[in-house]
């Protein structure tokens, strides 16, 4: 492809013919078409695609080419089928216009198709296949739009059953299924339309199934209701009975009433297979809509067209019918194209011009092609004339043709209503049957109802379109013209080919030529035979021999002149255009054989063209050449000139711009120094102040810290030296630790030392934290220590009462003890009073006035008296004596209790040091104490009975004196 877009290589190739129709669309402005024939399977689509792409190569980038390159994949999906001589062969003619901007840009792309061969929908021969598309439905549908369309294998289906062949060797349906939905895609056909698409084929596949049962002798049927009915009807979204109503009966009118007919089996089927044939003929027009529309997105930008035509080849099978009778039609119209151009004006135009030329014979095809148009016994007149009358048959038909026609020497009538037509490329005989029937291509207004009718949108726009037709045809509601006014399919399709005829002569034509090497589809096998045959009958040969000895190129002398004229001296070139092509030629030494000159025209022979056409490039490169370095040195030179007065300009310009830039900078440099110098100033004392605070705040904080760590020692030492061990330690590391900051001796620390501090200030803190913790607790143990030494205490005073009391008690009892002895003593003293009576009141004043005189004082004093008292004063003496003896006893032993107590209160009170338990003491010597005092009193008792028993005795005595007293 490089090879032939870079003019390397010219052999001939399709490449060679797309290149050249497009280099000749954008060298003269013409629309070009390329038109490819040859016969079933000779490689017309295969070459079409080829062409597309070398066009879609040169003039791609803008995206369009593979959309239009996707085109074929969706047509040959819908129009292409199996037949017998061709796998993928194309059931439908195609004319594709692929339109290119100015620049040479693809740009967009037009569609035009030409009567699809509808039949092979319902019908076909035997090996053969319908359209490609129903098979990759059935085996490439996803699950999903499988149950959605009810779709089942293609052997379920009797329109794809039929004809026993449901697979092509080497072609897997499904994987085409997934390149056809790509294609849809690319195309920008939307999911929804593919969904409609996909909906109408599977309906025409139901359709098929759909069956009928004779219900009469007279063969009139009915609908078998079936899957089949039921799933056409959901698909086409109608009612079964609607379905039913179309397919088994007709309206009939009589006067201003109207009969519903039963149809027979025939007429059921026909109109069941009529029904789904326009169903798909219509769904395939309205896919190439679609395309259509997406493919015009850039037509706007529109400048000229290359236009591709790939049309069925010429068919000829064991049984040829109507499809063969058309498609064989087309190909004469093609072939008498192509004879025009390469031969008939050719030669005319040589002839007009004067030039030495002796005609080329070639088979004309002008009698075929006349028998089938000419007016009005040709084939399709006669066709036409017999499709209009209701009882004609295609016997009848046939029997019109042998009657009408056997005077043409390319028709020849045949037995059993068959006809026999000479062809450019062969004889063939057609079987006329179907033919009328076919050429009608009827639908019945019930039919069309049905599809008006229908919810879905498809068939809906199908009904319009067929109403649409026949209104073109005639201004007559569709109920009434559908039937009668509808124009024949030959006559169509005429009309279509005469179009395309006058579409194809306003361009400039290239052919293409295909052959088909064998019968048998296999690669690398020549059939010589089969080869020159067709050699023969497309009229290459002559085409061959016109091209080596006609003159292929042709160009007025004016358009010679102008477009060589140059090659010359200016003097020369100036002259007439005859004499200047003359001039050209004779220069470029061209040979006179390869020429020839008309009286308007220049004709050369092949390949003379090209010699020119090298000559003008190659001055036109020398040219070229010269211009460039003449132009390169003058612009060189002016660009020296203009580069140094720039420079010299620019030097100044930029001093100019560096002076004021330098003094913008210093003034700038000094603007900044100013601000710094401020601004650090402003820094230097806002940090100053920052710090200053911060050292305070430290010092404070310091000072408050080692001050009330300070107090709270002395507190604690204070409280209480026991419970304060602890904490006179941490007040001493405390203390030392005030005294490392006394020793800084006011001196402020730098940043790590003041962190330092600072750590050190929260440890501190941390630990005055603890020790208030602990001081509280300590205050609590106080608490409880001094609550239990005040219970103590009270324990203490009530036993120290306790105490007293019963000292007092036996101090009580004791002077009791000793004022009974007292009085004794006064007793015994009044009688001796006689002879002391001043000591006796001394005495008794002594007595009284200290009543704790010891017993000895006692004794001592009332030493030696009466002696009759001296009896009863020996045994006064000796209770004396005892109550001396347990007065002293209590003086001592109250002493050491008291000295005791006092002790242990000492001890208790942490006064004196000692290891001993003072509870366990004092319990001790309550103990002690009770027992002596126990004792104490026994034996104070026991002295008192004494005192008693002695006073006693004494009285006795006394009286006893008293008495001898009182005698006296
Ligand atoms: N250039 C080619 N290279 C390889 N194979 C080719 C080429 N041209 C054609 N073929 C083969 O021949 C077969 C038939 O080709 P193609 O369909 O193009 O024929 P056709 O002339 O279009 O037939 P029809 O008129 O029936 O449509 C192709 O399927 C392909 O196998």
């Amino acid at each position: 492809m490089l090879q032939y877009k870079q003019k390397t290589k010219d052999d001939p190739h399709v490449y060679a013919v797309a290149d050249l129709a497009f280099n000749e669309m954008l060298q003269d402005g013409i629309n070009q078409s390329i038109i490819i024939s040859g016969e079933s399977g000779a490689g017309k689509t295969e070459t079409a695609k080829i062409a597309m792409q070398y066009l879609a190569a040169l003039g791609g980038a803008s995206g369009m080419e593979s959309e239009v390159l996707q085109t074929n994949v969706i047509l040959e999906a819908l129009g292409n089928a199996k037949t017998s001589r061709n796998h993928n062969s194309s059931r439908f003619g195609k004319l594709i216009e692929i339109h290119f901007s100015e620049t040479g840009k693809m740009c967009g792309a037009k569609i035009q198709t030409f009567l699809l061969e509808k039949s092979r929908v319902v019908q076909r021969a035997q090996g053969e296949r319908s359209y490609h598309i129903f098979y990759q439905l059935c085996s490439g549908a996803p699950p999903l739009l499988k149950k959605k369309l009810s779709l089942k294998s293609a052997n379920d289906y009797t329109y794809l059953k039929q004809s026993n062949c449901l697979r092509i060797d080497g072609v897997d349906d499904s994987k085409m299924f997934t390149v056809l939905v790509d294609a849809l895609d690319t195309i920008q056909i939307s999911k929804e339309d593919q969904m409609k698409l996909f909906s109408m084929l599977a309906a025409v596949l139901w359709m098929g199934n759909i069956s009928f049962s004779v219900v009469d002798t007279e063969n009139h049927v009915e609908v078998v209701s079936n899957e089949g009915l039921a799933t056409a009807a959901k698909l086409l979204g109608c009612t079964s009975n609607q379905l039913v109503t179309a397919m088994s009966t007709r309206k009939i009118r009589a006067g201003n009433d109207s009969i519903v007919k039963k149809l027979t089996l025939t007429q059921a089927i026909d109109a069941r297979d009529a029904l789904a044939k326009s169903i798909y003929a219509h769904l395939f027009d309205w896919i190439v809509e679609q395309i259509n529309h997406s493919l015009g997105m850039g037509r706007q930008c529109t400048w000229r067209s290359i236009s591709i035509l790939d049309i069925y080849g010429f068919e000829c099978f064991n049984k040829n019918g109507f499809e063969q009778f058309c498609i064989n039609y087309a190909n004469e119209r093609l072939q008498q194209h192509f004879n025009r151009h390469l031969f008939k004006l050719q030669q005319e135009e040589y002839l007009e011009d004067g030039i030495d030329w002796a005609p080329v014979k070639f088979v004309d095809n002008t009698d075929c092609l006349s028998l089938f148009e000419k007016k009005p016994l040709g084939l399709l007149s006669l066709l036409d004339e017999e499709s209009t009358f209701p009882k004609a048959t295609d016997l009848s038909f046939a029997n019109k043709l042998k009657q009408q026609l056997s005077a043409n020497s390319c028709f020849k009538g045949e037995q059993e209503g068959a006809f026999k037509i000479c062809h450019y490329a062969g004889e063939v005989t057609y079987d006329t049957s179907g033919f009328l029937e076919k050429n009608r291509d009827s639908l019945h207004s019930e039919s069309i109802q049905l599809l008006s009718s229908c919810k879905c949108e498809l068939p809906k726009h199908f009904a319009s379109v067929m109403v649409a037709d026949s209104q073109n045809k005639s201004s007559q509601s569709w109920h009434s013209v559908v039937d009668t006014q509808k124009q024949s399919v030959v006559t169509k399709f005429k009309v279509q080919l005469f179009k395309l005829m006058q579409q194809l002569e306003s361009t400039t034509p290239h052919f293409i030529r295909c052959i088909q090497p064998n019968g048998k589809q296999r690669p690398r096998l020549f059939e010589h035979d089969l080869f020159l045959h067709q050699l023969k009958c497309c009229g290459v040969l002559e085409v061959v021999r016109i091209s080596r000895t006609g003159y292929p190129t042709r160009m007025t002398h004016q358009q010679f002149a102008e477009r060589y004229g140059f090659l010359l001296l200016r003097s020369i070139a100036s002259q007439d255009p005859l004499s200047v092509s003359i001039a050209v030629l004779q220069q470029l030494n061209i040979p006179p054989e390869m020429y020839q000159v008309g009286y308007t025209k220049l004709f050369f022979r092949t390949g003379q063209v090209a010699a020119l056409e090298n000559a003008k490039r190659k001055m036109l490169h020398g040219t070229l050449c010269i211009q460039k370095h003449f132009r390169g040195l003058h612009f060189r030179q002016g660009y020296q000139g203009l580069k140094k007065g720039a420079m010299t300009f620019q030097s100044f310009i930029r001093g100019e711009r560096a002076r004021i830039h330098f003094d913008n900078v210093i003034k700038r440099w000094r603007a900044a120094v100013l601000i710094q110098k401020y601004t650090r100033r402003r820094i230097a004392a806002t940090m100053f102040n920052d710090q200053l605070k911060h050292i305070i705040l430290l010092q404070s904080v310091m000072r408050g810290c080692l001050a009330r760590t300070k107090y709270k020692c002395l507190q604690n030492e204070m409280e209480s030296k026991v419970s304060h061990n602890k904490v006179q330690g941490d007040m001493r590391k405390n203390i030392s630790e005030s005294r490392v900051c006394h020793e800084m001796n006011g001196r402020y620390p730098h940043q790590p030392v003041i962190t330092k501090l600072e750590n050190r200030i929260s440890k501190a803190e941390a630990a005055l934290r603890d020790k208030d913790e602990e001081n509280v607790m300590l205050k609590q143990q106080l608490e409880q220590y001094e609550r239990k030494w005040s219970e103590y205490e009270a324990k203490m005073k009530s036993m120290e009462e306790a105490w007293k009391r019963q000292l007092s008690s036996l101090q009580l009892s004791l002077v009791a003890a000793k004022k009974s002895l007292v009085s004794d003593d006064v007793a015994s003293r009044a009688a001796r009073s006689d002879f002391t009576p001043a000591h006796a009141q001394y005495d008794s004043e002594d007595t009284l006035s200290t009543g704790t005189h010891t017993p000895e004082v006692i004794e001592s004093r009332h030493h030696n008296h009466h002696p009759e008292a001296k009896v009863s004063a020996g045994n006064s003496d000796r209770r004396v004596n005892a109550v001396n003896h347990l007065a002293k006893e209590f003086e001592d032993r109250r002493q050491v209790f008291e000295d005791d107590a006092g002790f242990l209160v000492a001890v208790k009170s942490g006064q004196v040091g000692s290891n001993m338990n003072p509870d366990e003491e004092l319990r001790k010597l309550k103990d002690r104490f009770a027992t002596w005092k126990k004792d104490y009193k026994s034996r104070l008792k026991e002295t008192k009975f004494n005192l008693q028993k002695v006073g006693t005795h004494d009285e006795k005595t006394r009286k006893r004196w008293w008495g001898k007293k009182s005698s006296k």
